[in-house]
Order: C-alpha cells, then sequence, then structure tokens
C-alpha cells in the first residue's frame, strides 16, 4: 500500500479542477452539469472493462507499493478517479472557451446529392477505419506494439462514431472551441506524465510496448497516444452534445418544445435528423444577427453568452432588429429617407400585428398563416438582403406590438434634429426641451427595448409569474432601460455634437452658460486640438456627470427587480445591465479610455464585471 499515485492526484489534478471550478461556477447552468455527468458516466463505463482488461492480461499493472489497494474490476481506485478528474477538467475547459459560441451558427444544411461535406464525412471516416484495421494487425501480432493497437482499437471506434454524428460541427467550430480543450490537457497530462510518474506508478508491460519514447528518456508514446485520444474522446463527445442541443433550439419547426435537460433519446434524434432537413434561411439569419451583434455592442454580445437556449437566440435576433432599424434610420442621406425608412418599418408591424392584408389583386388575406407569402414579398421588395433576414426572424408572436411601435416613435424624435433650422427649438435644439423629454426619450427607444427582452424572457420562463410581479418588473426593467439610454447620451456627447444632436435639455446647458449651437461649436473645436479648451471642457463634464448622476438614480431605483426574474436569466441580465453601466463607471474615472471619440471598457474589466454579475447583486 503506498500513497504515491493518489499524491499525482492531489498535486496535479484536482488543483486544476478546484481552479476551473472556480471559474466556472458563476457560469454554470443545470445543462452543463448535466452535459459533464452525462460525459463522465459514458466515460468511466465504456473505460472501465478496456482498462480491466490490460491489467488482467499483465499488459500494464500498478506496483502494490504505490496504490492504496481499493480496486474495482482490479482497477486501483485511483485509476477510475483519473477517468473521472480528466474528464471534468478538459470538460469545463471546453465549456468555458465555448460560452460565447452560439451552436445554431455552425450548423451546416447539406444540399441533397454532391457536396463537399460528403467528401469531408468520407475523409474522415476512411482514416479513423484505417487506423482501426491497424490497430487490429498490432493486437493481432501481439509484440511490443500491442498495447499501441489496443488503444486504437478502443478508441477510434468511439470517435468514428462521433465523426459520423456531428462532423461538419467539428469542422465548422473555432479552433479555439475544439483543437484548444483538446491540445492543453493533454500537453499537461504529458508533462505531468514526464516529471511525476517516471518513479514508476504505473508500468507498461515491456514484451507489450514498442519502447518508443515521445521525447528522449521520458514520455513513451503509448502514454502519449492515451492521453491525446481521451482528451479527443472527451470533446468530440462535447461536441457531438453540443451539436444535438444546437439542432433543437435552433428549429423549432422540427421540435417545437424542447426541455431544459433533453433526454438522451431526444439528443440522438436531433443528432440523426439529415442535414438537408435543415432551415437554411434561418441558419444564415442567425449568423448575420451574431456577426451584427459582435461587431456593434461588446456590452450585449459579452451578455448574450451568459443566456441560454431559445432566450438567447430570439434576444440576439431582437438586437438585430433595433440595431437594423436604428441603423436604415441614422444613416439615411436625408430626413426624407429616414421618414420612408420609419414609414416602412412601421408598414412590416402593421403586417405581423394587422388583421388582413390587401394582395395585388384586392384579395384579403391574413399575413400571419398560410399566405404570409405576400408579406415575404413586400419585405423582399422594400428592404435590402442585410435586413431581411432579421425582419424574417424577428419573434413577434411572443413580442407586443406596443413596445416596437413606440419604438419607432423614438426613433422619430431623431429625426427632428436632422435638417438645421427643422428642429422644434431652432438651429440644432431637436426636440429635448426639457429633463421630462429626455426622459421620454430615453423611454421611447430603450425602455422600450427593456420591455421586450422581458417579455421575452417570461415567455420562455413563464412558470409561478404572477400578473402583478410581471407588471412591476416591467416598471423597473423599463427604467432600467432609461438608466442605459442616459450612460449611452453621456457617452456619446461629442460623437451626438459633431452630428448636430444635442441631447442635453437646454436648461442644463444654460446653467454652463452654453446654448445648443455654442455647446456643438464648441465640441466641433475641441475635436482636433491639441490644446483642448480646459474651461470648455470642464463644462462638457459637469454637463456629462449630470447625465450619469440620472443614469445611476434610474439605476439604483430599479436594480433590485432584476433578481425577480426567473433564475435562469436573472444573472445574464444582471450581466447585460452591469457592463452597460461599466461604461458609466469608466466614464466617470478621471483619464477614461476612448475609441473612435466614444469611452471603451478595457476588455479585462469588461471580463471581470461580467464573470462578477454572474456571482449576484453588486
Ligand atoms: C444580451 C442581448 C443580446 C440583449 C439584447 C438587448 C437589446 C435588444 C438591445 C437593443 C439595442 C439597440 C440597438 C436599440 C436601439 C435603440 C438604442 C440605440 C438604444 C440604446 C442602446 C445602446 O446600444 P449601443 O450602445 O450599441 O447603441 P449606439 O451605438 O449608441 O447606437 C440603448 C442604450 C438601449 C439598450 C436598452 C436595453 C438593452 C434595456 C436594458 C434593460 C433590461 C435588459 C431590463 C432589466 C430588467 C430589470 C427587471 C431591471
Amino acid at each position: 500500500m503506498g500513497y504515491d499515485y493518489a499524491l499525482v492526484h492531489l498535486t496535479y489534478t484536482i488543483p486544476p479542477a478546484v481552479l476551473l471550478s472556480l471559474i466556472y461556477w458563476p457560469l454554470s447552468t443545470r445543462l452543463d452539469v448535466y452535459r459533464i455527468l452525462f460525459l463522465i458516466t459514458i466515460a468511466v463505463v465504456s473505460t472501465i472493462p478496456w482498462d480491466s482488461y490490460l491489467i488482467r492480461h499483465n499488459i500494464w499493472s500498478y506496483p502494490e507499493d504505490v496504490v492504496i489497494g481499493w480496486t474495482l474490476f482490479r482497477i486501483p481506485l485511483e485509476e477510475v478517479f483519473f477517468f473521472v478528474i480528466q474528464t471534468y477538467n478538459a470538460g469545463l475547459l471546453y465549456l468555458l472557451l465555448n460560452k460565447p459560441v452560439l451552436g445554431s451558427v455552425h450548423l451546416v444544411r447539406e444540399k441533397p446529392g454532391r457536396s463537399k461535406w460528403k467528401y469531408v464525412k468520407l475523409s474522415g471516416s476512411i482514416a479513423l477505419a484505417l487506423a482501426i484495421k491497424k490497430g487490429i494487425e498490432f493486437v493481432r501480432q501481439g509484440k511490443e506494439r500491442t498495447y499501441l493497437g489496443l488503444i486504437l482499437i478502443w478508441a477510434l471506434p468511439f470517435l468514428f462514431l462521433l465523426w459520423n454524428l456531428a462532423y461538419q460541427f467539428l469542422v465548422n467550430l473555432p479552433f479555439t472551441s475544439t483543437l484548444v480543450p483538446i491540445a492543453l490537457p493533454t500537453a499537461y497530462l504529458w508533462l505531468v506524465d514526464t516529471w511525476a510518474l517516471q518513479r514508476g506508478t504505473w508500468v507498461i508491460s515491456s514484451g507489450t510496448k514498442t519502447g518508443l519514447h515521445l521525447w528522449p528518456g521520458s514520455l513513451e508514446v503509448e502514454e502519449a497516444l492515451f492521453f491525446s485520444l481521451t482528451n479527443c474522446l472527451i470533446v468530440f463527445g462535447l461536441v457531438a452534445f453540443d451539436n444535438a442541443i444546437a439542432v433543437l433550439h435552433t428549429f423549432p419547426a422540427h421540435f417545437p418544445r424542447v426541455p431544459e435537460l433533453p433526454s438522451p433519446m431526444l439528443l440522438v434524434k436531433a443528432l440523426l435528423l439529415p442535414a438537408a432537413a435543415y432551415n437554411d434561411d434561418r441558419i444564415l439569419g442567425l449568423q448575420r444577427c451574431v456577426a451584427r451583434l459582435r461587431a456593434k455592442s461588446r456590452s450585449f454580445y459579452l451578455a448574450s453568452s451568459a443566456f441560454q437556449g431559445r432566450l438567447r437566440i430570439d434576444l440576439i435576433i431582437l438586437y438585430s432588429f433595433c440595431r437594423v432599424a436604428d441603423d436604415l434610420i441614422d444613416n439615411a442621406e436625408s430626413t426624407a429617407e429616414a421618414k420612408e425608412w420609419v414609414g416602412k418599418l412601421k408598414q412590416y408591424l402593421d403586417y405581423c400585428y394587422g388583421g388582413a392584408v390587401k394582395t395585388k389583386d384586392g384579395r384579403e388575406i391574413s399575413p400571419r398563416d398560410p399566405n404570409q407569402g405576400v408579406v415575404t414579398q413586400w419585405v423582399m421588395s422594400q428592404f435590402l438582403e442585410d435586413a431581411r433576414h432579421t425582419l424574417f426572424m424577428l419573434p413577434t408572436e411572443r413580442l407586443g406590438k406596443e413596445p416596437l411601435y413606440e419604438l419607432l416613435r423614438g426613433f422619430e424624435m431623431d429625426l427632428e434634429f436632422t435638417g438645421s433650422g427643422e428642429g422644434r427649438g431652432g438651429m440644432v435644439g431637436g426636440p429635448i426641451k426639457t429633463e421630462q423629454d429626455l426622459d421620454v426619450y430615453g423611454a421611447r427607444v430603450a425602455g422600450t427595448v427593456a420591455l421586450l427582452c422581458i417579455q421575452l424572457v417570461l415567455y420562455h420562463y413563464p412558470e409561478g409569474m404572477k400578473e402583478e410581479k410581471a407588471k412591476r418588473l416591467m416598471k423597473a426593467g423599463h427604467d432600467m432601460g432609461i438608466a442605459l439610454q442616459y450612460t449611452n447620451i453621456a457617452r456619446d456627447l461629442e460623437v451626438d455634437a459633431r452630428n448636430k444632436r444635442v441631447y442635453v435639455p437646454p436648461g442644463w446647458l444654460k446653467k454652463e452658460k452654453l446654448t445648443p449651437e455654442s455647446f456643438v461649436s464648441g465640441v466641433l473645436k475641441q475635436g482636433g486640438a491639441k490644446d483642448q479648451d480646459e474651461f470648455f471642457m470642464k463644462k462638457v463634464n459637469t454637463i456629462r456627470g449630470r447625465l450619469l448622476d440620472r443614469a445611476f438614480e434610474f439605476y439604483h431605483r430599479s436594480r433590485s427587480a432584476i433578481e425577480e426574474l426567473p433564475p435562469e436569466a436573472s444573472g445574464a441580465m444582471r450581466v447585460a445591465v452591469e457592463s452597460y453601466m461599466q461604461i458609466g463607471r469608466e466614464l466617470r474615472r478621471p483619464g477614461w479610455k476612448s475609441k473612435g471619440g466614444r469611452a471603451t471598457v478595457p476588455v479585462g474589466t469588461r471580463l471581470w464585471v461580467g464573470w462578477r454579475a454572474l456571482l449576484g447583486p453588486r
């Protein structure tokens, strides 16, 4: 009896497990626990018969004085624990690296007939089948390649199966999601083996090993291969699991209801759904939405990783809709063109929420069901390709119409700025006359967005939600939206002024002895100037401070309501809110960093704020 093998765990495998658990714990979901338990069960069950065979046939052995002595089917318990902890460590690393990845965008619809994917699948399968054949030959020869052969014929059939189930997903996922979680634990175990196990904690019989070493005097090639293939098995297993989850969440037409923890049968059913049956438009649409979110908002992109399943998908589409609409209006070349876009967006909502639609030949049909082709054609003819996918996917059946129309009213307020002199308040005054006007503007462009987000949350997690509580949540969410909008205005003060938009109420400007016009010209003068007018910048900072005070007033008033949201969404909502409000906190720091004239939150701070937000309220 001895403790050497146990000490290897205490020194090398348990510490990374503790570290990874601490990092991942706030990000973990019930589905993650299910994933890991599922995989550990398969790993242990599939390895025990093989390992027990190796020990019973003396292919490897454990000196009595290095193990405690308790065994399972002749396998020392330390070894059984190794299967568990290796799967846990590599699995957790995979989950951590895959948190930002939305599986749906890595699915591919295979067109019937010849496609490159058929060849990809075939090449992988042939390579694996040839390697299995080699393994069988090695074992048959019964000489020094026996152990090598036994590793191959044990691990590769599983890899063959997983490859055939999830080859597209495996190839399409970024390297950081597949190669890194294989390579890092493998390299680590190679080093551990080299450092710690040379003392003979386990021994491969000399007649059944090649005697080759990975590098001189150290790791035997069989060990190196064993570690790399087991890590491949863990990652391939998780990729196949996530492939099934992505199919379940992406295609409601095939899987209308998906339980939070899908049964193994349902997972297999999803994996076996032919790729030719995937909805190409939905995959492409989601790819565009994710790309838009990633390019346009770091805060919401980070926060989207913390949401799960179909709620995450719906929020990403909602973001895309808000962004597309805002950009269409903001980037229009004239007020007239912007108004036209507002009109078209309203008409789109009329179609989605209205009763009947008139066709060209005067017939009245419902836009919602069978004949919605009319709406599709209308969207196709009125909007550019980039916007169409989002409009087709917006889940209007889960969103109330009022906040969407109100959002458009908010965008219309912006139009009152454009075209000097057209605004109510003179040259650049625009629609904001008082603090109340600014609250109304914030409510329209951001309070509405919050209402839409909460509607989606309550749709996906309706359990135990009473009407009164829902109303309270809506009110608080609406206020939180306004808080974010005040932060947004404080961040973009200079950028907006350069576009002749001043959202600051004239009363606030007057206090600093400024008018909208003098504010704009002051900002324009500072633009390229090396020596900034300190006096003017002080005034700008006072105004910014006032906007931030108001932002945090709304924030403090409403943030406790986040805890009343369903637990599946409250942590992620906290991430969304906190990572945006962090912009406000940065702006309060002297010498804040900016990019393109806008304050930015350094990546490290952003990640820390997001992680911290998942732990609980500040
Ligand atoms: C995680 C995830 C994908 C969330 C999606 C959130 C979402 C749908 C955001 C839409 C953003 C958007 C483009 C809206 C158009 C109008 C607009 C510009 C509003 C301003 C957003 C700023 O975005 P950004 O900085 O990228 O914009 P510009 O570059 O300046 O153009 C806003 C500041 C509003 C955003 C408001 C919210 C997301 C609502 C926040 C409140 C909640 C989530 C509710 C919290 C719940 C309780 C109970 C308190």
